[in-house]
């Protein structure tokens, strides 16, 4: 069924699209997406093979800028990303990486690498183009910036700073953000998921595999990004464990305990 656009829907063509985290998952769903609706797009991760193979795909205007965002110049790339197109109308914060390791094992190092590139390039990149710029914020949270997790105690520290980041930002300054909070999606972020030792957890997680499919993710964050929302959650049974979590909080913890990122696998 086509969707009847509402009067006040943002319409994507033209509009100067940064996305960080565009070689896979959903940042490359968005960027198909937006391809889509003639959007101009600039398109951000480490591997430039992989992205100038997307660009090459695309059926409209792209620049790539690969960057690894853990130890990025960021004016730099703040400044390249302006100058690709002379403005940046929406950034889709989309980079990130998972976790797999219980607090317990997990060394500081592994923490500083999530919160590094989860957390403080999104901040990074934001605090450079606040004065250069008005450019609507979309940030990939996720259900574990709302509620903890077991295995995912960086991840989900991460993307609740991510959520205070940018909450407190819209409500300071008129900027507009959409802080999207999925469940799990079908892509490939378990596989390079961070264990306690730095190295990649390598295993795709059937949970993972079951997840929402990553063009259905897509679509409905761009309705959401288009309706200007604040907030967009897009999950399954996380929602349902959201919901406990705030009005039954005794079983969301007897749930979610039970829930062992080993059982993942
Ligand atoms: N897949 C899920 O179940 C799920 C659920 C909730 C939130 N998210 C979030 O969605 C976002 C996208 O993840 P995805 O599921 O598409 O996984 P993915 O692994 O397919 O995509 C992650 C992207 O981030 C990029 N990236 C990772 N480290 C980087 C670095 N150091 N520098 C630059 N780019 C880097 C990767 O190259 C890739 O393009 C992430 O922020 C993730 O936390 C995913």
């Amino acid at each position: 069924m086509t969707r009847v656009m509402h009067k006040n829907d943002i319409n994507f063509t033209g509009k100067i699209v940064w996305i960080t985290g565009a070689s896979s998952g959903i940042g490359e769903a968005l960027a198909e997406l937006l391809a889509g609706k003639k959007a101009k797009l600039i398109l951000t991760a480490r591997r430039a093979d992989v992205l100038a193979t997307l660009a090459a795909r695309l059926d409209t205007a792209v620049k790539t800028l690969p960057a690894d965002l853990y130890e990025a110049d960021f004016k730099a790339l703040t400044t390249a990303a302006l100058n690709a197109f002379g403005n940046i109308d929406i950034v889709i914060h989309a980079a990130g990486v998972g976790q797999r390791s219980l607090a317990a094992v997990t060394p500081l190092q592994v923490y500083r690498q999530l919160m590094e590139i989860n957390f403080f390039a999104p901040v990074a990149i934001t605090g450079q183009l606040l004065p250069l710029c008005r450019a609507h914020m979309v940030v990939i949270g996720s259900m574990s910036g709302l509620m903890g997790f077991p295995g995912r105690s960086g991840y989900a520290a991460s993307k609740h700073a991510l959520k205070g980041y940018f909450e407190t930002l819209q409500v300071e300054q008129d900027v507009p953000v959409t802080i999207v909070s999925p469940g799990r999606v079908q892509t490939n972020l378990s596989l390079s998921a961070i264990t306690a030792s730095g190295e990649a957890h390598g295993v795709m997680d059937e949970a993972q595999l079951k997840g929402i499919p990553v063009m259905e993710c897509a679509t409905r964050i761009l309705k959401g990004v288009a309706r200007q929302k604040k907030h967009v959650i897009i999950a399954r049974k996380e929602q349902y464990l959201y919901w406990l979590h705030w009005w039954w909080p005794r079983l969301y913890y007897k749930i979610a305990k039970k829930y062992s990122f080993v059982r993942d696998k």
